[in-house]
């Protein structure tokens, strides 16, 4: 076996260090595990050794046919190994019953894999159901689900999967994964057939649930940004699974292990540092706002002293509603009127990176983007100068040396290279970004 001396990968940096949260999730290890498809030559996962710590996010990304899912399906017994042992909580999987097993590790496929005619509230309920929970609790914890995962319990429970938008599954997806409390999720590629923005949404709700109630989360992606944003660890997985480098994003995009990580890291390696900043972390811009029911002319008047050709109108909880220019304001009688959300207004949470920030300000062709919180709150914004002052922090470290250097004192990024275009080397050919 080419991959018998693959080390046990035990990482030794905390990575996100206070989503442990309640400490609900429990440290999965994989030992010397081996996957040979009957009548395949060749291991399709030969011999990988791997600690997940407790409470962590581990994002599995690597080129296609690597062997990412197989590894994934072996921790909840969908695929049984050949060889090696899975531990989760110190206890092997394969001395349990696999569908007792099954019932205490979330999965979240992609397109949120629903049985499309059973309702919403029958899908998240589903294990529950399973596991003998009296019908009035299993009913209060979807509710819950769907709260968490930001759907109305009353519009949505009853609904049938199809008659839902592909990130309203999926949300469901994750809401059903969620629904036993288990202290293991899994996540094959679950927001990979979605658009981007709603992606974004996705991923952040992701971390917020996260953040409250910290699960052991192993996650497969073909997306590397999407890597960097959510994973406290990145696994860069070869050919069968062979462990490239196990490490935090920072660590990764400053030191990539070797040539082939550096290939999909490649030219951009400070651009995708943006994903490592999250709006949170950042001072946010100030806008001025207007809260419906206030008078118009002192909002006029508050935003022309400010400089200002616009407002940002608050609903009575403020959250931001839409921007209201000069002009619309000098049309205001009497007190701001109560208006409809404007469907394309720019938000993101504070939960997102800078990077998608950017995205969408882009998207939206707004310089500017509005920033909320908990409960959809108004926080601040951040305008497009922010960003682009970031971009030239993260340049100018990456130029002096300061920050990315390959293991060898080199810069990561060497935009000389051929390879280091994002499109991957020999090695890594096919991670897509
Ligand atoms: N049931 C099976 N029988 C035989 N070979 C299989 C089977 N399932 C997967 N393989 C092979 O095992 C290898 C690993 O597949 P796996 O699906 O784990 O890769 P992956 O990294 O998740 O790929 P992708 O990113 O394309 O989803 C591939 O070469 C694949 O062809």
């Amino acid at each position: 076996m080419s991959e018998s001396t693959q080390q046990s990968y035990r990482p030794s940096r905390a990575g996100g260090a206070d989503r442990s949260g309640n400490g609900h999730g429990v440290p999965i290890e994989l030992v010397g595990v081996t996957k040979r498809y009957p009548g395949q030559r060749a291991a399709a996962v030969d011999n990988v050794s791997m600690h997940v710590p407790a409470g962590e996010i581990v994002v599995f990304v690597g080129p296609s046919g690597c062997g990412k899912t197989t590894t994934m399906k072996m921790i909840n017994r969908l695929i049984e190994p050949t060889s090696g042992q899975i531990l989760l909580d110190g206890d092997d999987v394969g001395r349990r019953n696999a569908d007792d097993l099954r019932r205490g590790i979330g999965y979240v496929i992609q397109a949120g894999g629903l049985f499309p005619h059973l309702t919403v509230g029958a899908n998240i309920g589903l294990v529950p159901g399973l596991l003998k929970w009296k019908s009035s609790r299993t009913a209060e914890r979807v509710d819950e689900l769907l709260d968490m995962v930001g759907l109305d319990p009353a519009q949505y429970r009853d609904r049938y999967p199809r008659e839902l938008s592909g990130g309203q599954q999926q949300r469901v997806g994750v809401a059903r994964a969620l629904a036993a409390d288990p202290p293991v999720l899994l996540m094959d590629e679950p927001f990979g057939a979605l658009d981007p923005i709603t992606r974004q949404h996705l991923q952040d709700e992701l971390l917020r649930i996260q953040e409250e109630l910290g699960k052991t989360i192993v996650f497969v992606t073909h997306d590397f940004d999407e890597a960097v944003k959510l994973g406290d660890r990145i696994a860069v997985l070869a050919e069968r699974s062979r462990i490239v480098q196990y490490d935090t994003p920072a660590e990764i995009l400053s030191n990539p292990a070797d040539e082939s990580v550096e290939g999909f890291v490649g030219a951009g390696a400070a651009l995708k540092q943006l994903t490592l900043r999250r709006v949170g972390g950042v001072e946010l811009d100030e806008a001025v706002t207007a809260t419906v029911g206030e008078q118009a002319n002192e909002a006029l008047a508050r935003t022309r002293a400010a400089g200002r050709e616009n407002c940002i109108l608050l609903d009575e909880r403020r959250r931001p509603v839409r921007w209201l220019s000069l002009r619309e304001l000098g049309r205001e009688r009497g007190s701001l009127a109560a208006r409809r959300r404007d469907e394309g207004l720019a938000v993101v949470g504070t939960q997102a990176t800078l990077n998608d920030a950017l995205d969408t300000m882009l998207t939206s062709s707004h310089g500017v983007v509005v920033v909320t919180g908990r409960r959809d709150t108004y926080q601040g914004v951040i305008r497009v100068e922010t960003v682009m002052n970031a971009i030239q922090e993260l340049q100018s470290g990456a130029q002096s040396g300061a920050h990315p250097a390959g293991p060898g004192g080199e810069p990561a990024a060497r935009p000389d290279d051929p390879s280091a275009d994002g499109s991957g080397t020999a090695g890594t050919a096919g991670v897509a970004r």
